[in-house]
């Protein structure tokens, strides 16, 4: 049984203490929104390159391929800039789940070399 299988009520928001002034609430209110959101596209990008990753080690790939993450480097760059964030921020986001994903792969052709 995994952690998903295990029904759960839904997620509230922060509670946050009594006295604060509104517009700080409303605010993270708001981050919470989007708190929510980055896990669930962050869970999506991980079901896909989970699936990525045993395509590879059914064929043999190795986990990383350093040619790809390059255009994904200059692609997010040019997305950071256009949508007012910090591309060196952009880019090490990028990378820090990568080298998860690139982790992940590891261990799923590890498996997979262990088979009979
Ligand atoms: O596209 C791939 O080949 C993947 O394995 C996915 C991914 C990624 O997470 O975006 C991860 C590792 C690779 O080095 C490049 C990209």
């Amino acid at each position: 049984m995994t952690d998903q299988d295990v029904p759960h009520p839904p997620v509230p928001a922060t509670q946050e203490p009594a006295g604060i002034p509104p517009e700080l609430a409303r605010l993270r209110h708001s981050i919470d929104n989007i708190d929510a959101a980055l896990v669930y596209l962050l869970a999506e990008r991980f079901k896909a390159t989970k699936q990525v990753g045993v395509l590879k080690a059914q064929r043999g790939l190795p986990p990383s391929d350093p040619g790809r993450e390059e255009r994904q480097v200059t692609r997010l760059r040019a997305l950071a800039h256009e949508a007012d964030l910090d591309p060196v921020f952009a880019e090490k986001f990028l990378e820090f789940i990568v080298a998860e994903v690139i982790r992940h792969h590891e261990a799923l052709a590890q498996d997979h070399t262990g088979e009979a």
